[in-house]
């Protein structure tokens, strides 16, 4: 049996007094690809923001590891979406990495050689070596994708954690993130990404929960072909294309 690597327990979250997550359970197994499903507003950028520590937890716990707090968020790489990243910012891809780094770096240290190849090393891994110099200005939304990507690799996390990493993205980028992503599980790094793309998820993760608030329900495509939970998480009717379609893709 493999190792459980992220275990959320009876989390909650309030925002400006407002309850965002409540008792929200969710496992994520080594070499996992788990899918984070909901509508707008579920609260899916909350709870990753949140796994990262940059929000609190009324109440709850969450674990990497067996590790929680700042030890937990250590062992995460998180790549956030990417409209949220400052593209006009003067820095190459290689410095952008970098950033990665700056936990264990601290702001004011010059990074060393070490520091460096693993910084080459994340841009193989997402096969964007020979973009190290290059400004972050002038990539394409693929290869923005892929850099951050390399930011968040630079730490060697256990636990990859990527906000709606598809959005945007054509047919054949979506194809290489998709090979990049099994290069990695089936090398032992878990992921936990959130998608408005419902059709992929089912058809390229491990397991998918469906969140609104709470965990609905969760478990691999194929025990998820209830409509009921995606109607009560989408808030449609069963005559609503999107269960049709959902039912083409489970069947
Ligand atoms: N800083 C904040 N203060 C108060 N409420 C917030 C704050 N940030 C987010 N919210 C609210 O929390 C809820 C969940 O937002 P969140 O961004 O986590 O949803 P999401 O599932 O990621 O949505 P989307 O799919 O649109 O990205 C929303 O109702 C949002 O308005």
């Amino acid at each position: 049996m493999k190792d459980t690597v992220l275990e959320i327990q009876d989390l909650s979250v309030n925002l400006s007094n407002r309850q965002i997550l409540k008792g929200v359970n969710l496992q994520c197994q080594q070499g996992e690809l788990l899918g984070l499903l909901g509508p707008n507003g579920a609260g899916k950028t909350t709870l990753l923001r949140t796994m990262m520590g940059l929000i609190p937890a009324a109440a709850g716990q969450i674990s990497v590891l067996g590790k929680t707090g700042n030890k937990a968020a250590d062992l995460i790489g998180y790549v956030p979406q990417r409209q949220d990243v400052a593209w006009d910012f003067p820095i190459n891809v290689g410095g952008l990495v970098m950033q990665g780094l700056t936990r264990q770096l601290g702001w004011l240290r010059t990074p060393g050689t070490k520091h460096w190849k693993a910084v080459y090393r994340a841009l193989e891994r997402v096969k964007m070596r020979e973009f190290a110099e290059r400004p972050i200005q002038e990539l394409s939304g693929g290869q923005r994708q892929r850099i951050l990507i390399a930011r968040a690799l630079v730490t060697d996390p256990a636990l990859l954690v990527l906000d709606e990493p598809f959005t945007g993205l054509d047919m054949p980028t979506q194809e290489l993130l998709t090979v990049l992503f099994g290069e990695l599980t089936n090398g032992g790094t878990s992921l936990l990404m959130t998608t408005h793309d419902l059709n992929h998820a089912l058809v390229t993760c491990d397991r998918v929960a469906l969140l609104r608030g709470t965990v609905i329900a969760e478990g691999t495509p194929s025990q998820l072909t209830d409509p009921q939970p995606w109607m009560e998480t989408f808030e449609v009717s069963a005559q609503s294309p999107l269960i049709k379609q959902l039912g083409m893709v489970l069947c």
